[in-house]
């Protein structure tokens, strides 16, 4: 995750109101004062841990991948003191490191040569043909 700041529990303390809302979930500060309004589970719970460590409260709720996926881009750096555990499989890989260039691969519409000179070449010269045949035949229909 490049540079991250490392937060006491009393830094993240301050940041307890709707305009200002920091929650500490697993070792990991963050900021959710944007996604207040997007939480599916509503406002009024993040509000509530703000300012607070809401690991457990995460947790119980038994959030989905997904969400937990999601976490990271709230994530504005650690609390001091906090070990991440090898086996921490709360988080992806996505909190430890970089989503990695294989993974980049699926979001990546691939551009396929063969299919590029196909269209960009081979369609233009169909429609081409097909109109000229068509006046052809118009054409020869008149006559
Ligand atoms: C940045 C932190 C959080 C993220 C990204 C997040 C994300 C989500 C998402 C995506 C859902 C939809 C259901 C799912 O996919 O699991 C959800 C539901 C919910 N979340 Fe969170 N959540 C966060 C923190 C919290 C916290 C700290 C609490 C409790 C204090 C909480 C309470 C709930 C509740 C009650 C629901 C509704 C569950 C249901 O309708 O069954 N969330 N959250």
């Amino acid at each position: 995750m490049g540079t991250q700041r490392i937060f006491t529990l009393s830094q993240v303390e301050q940041h307890k109101s709707k305009q200002d809302c920091w929650i500490i979930i697993h070792g990991r500060v963050l900021d959710v004062t944007k996604f207040l309004e997007e939480h599916p589970g509503g406002e009024e719970v993040l509000i509530e841990s703000a300012g607070k460590d809401a690991t457990k409260e995460f947790e119980d709720i038994g959030h989905s991948k997904a969400a937990k996926n999601f976490l990271f881009k709230h994530q504005i750096g650690y609390l001091q003191g906090y070990k991440i555990p090898d086996d921490d499989n709360l988080v992806t890989d996505f909190f430890k490191e970089p989503i990695k260039a294989k993974e980049m691969e699926a979001y990546v519409i691939k551009e396929d040569p063969k299919y590029q000179i196909f269209v960009e070449y081979f369609v233009p010269f169909l429609a081409a043909a097909f109109f000229l045949y068509y006046r052809y035949l118009t054409g020869a229909l008149q006559l």
